[in-house]
């Protein structure tokens, strides 16, 4: 198949659209960066996309919550384009705010029967921003087709991954629908601080619609896409392998398409 072409989606205050587009033409794809407004002006554009990837910032200057008035552009002005982006298999990303905007706007856990969900504030009552592992959950989302813990970099103050039925999380899990996973200097998926950044029950760091191809995490992958990107990079040398860990994500959203 031909390059997949993709569609990265800013809003005032979006700032990782950059790194995010730039992490896409590293993995083979052909980014786009548009501004909301242009594509609430033309919801047909989105046809021309494969991939549409929500990148991380402080859209609208996290006003009424982080995400909240990106998503609610999204739900009222682009609804029936983004069902139909996703049905004919297009793939979703959202990256920590866009992650926030995909709960928000009820695309993400989503499903026949949603059950409503949120990223609450960090249980630390801070913004949490430094380097953590994950362990992945290989299966299900084309964006997590690989086996090996990642390190990524988390930058946020609402990461908190919670549902309104709590329950409904352990068939989540299951459904191998958490797809990444905090993980401690075991490397086994935990809820105690500080290697969980905020408290996220289920050690989730990373969720999926029940197709895989909608797919949201708080952590930043584009943040690591070259070895130098890594704090230890000069003692971990060729450890680290030739790129950094964030562009198997995006290099599996390609392989899945090409
Ligand atoms: N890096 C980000 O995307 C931050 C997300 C959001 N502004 C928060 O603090 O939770």
């Amino acid at each position: 198949m031909a390059t997949p072409r993709v569609i990265v989606l800013r809003a005032p205050g979006t700032n990782c659209d950059e790194e995010t587009a730039e992490a896409w033409s590293r993995a083979g794809a052909r980014p786009e960066t548009w501004h909301v407004g242009r594509l609430l002006e033309e919801p047909h554009a989105l046809d021309l996309f494969q991939i549409l990837t929500i990148p991380g910032g402080f859209s609208y200057g996290d006003d009424l919550g982080a995400g909240r008035i990106l998503a609610t552009h999204l739900a009222r002005g682009l609804g029936d384009a983004l069902r139909r982006f996703h049905d004919r298999g297009g793939l979703i990303l959202g990256i920590c705010n866009g992650f926030q905007v995909l709960v928000r706007c009820g695309l993400l856990p989503g499903g026949e029967a949603p059950c409503p969900a949120t990223l609450a504030h960090n249980e630390s009552g801070r913004f949490e921003a430094r380097w953590i592992t994950l362990l992945p959950r290989p299966g299900l989302s084309p964006f997590v087709s690989f086996t090996e813990p990642l390190d990524l970099p988390v930058a946020h103050g609402e990461g908190r991954f919670l549902l309104a039925d709590p329950a409904v999380m352990g068939k989540l899990d299951d459904a191998g629908r958490i797809v990444l996973k905090y993980a401690d200097a075991r490397r086994e998926p935990t809820q105690d601080y500080p290697a969980n950044p905020n408290g996220s029950p289920f050690a989730a760091a990373g969720v999926c619609d029940e197709t895989g191809r909608i797919f949201g995490l708080m952590p930043h992958p584009e943040r690591f896409v070259s070895p130098l990107h890594h704090p230890r990079w000069t003692r971990l040398g060729d450890a680290l392998g030739p790129e950094g860990h964030g562009l198997k994500i995006f290099r599996g959203a390609v392989a899945a398409l090409s």
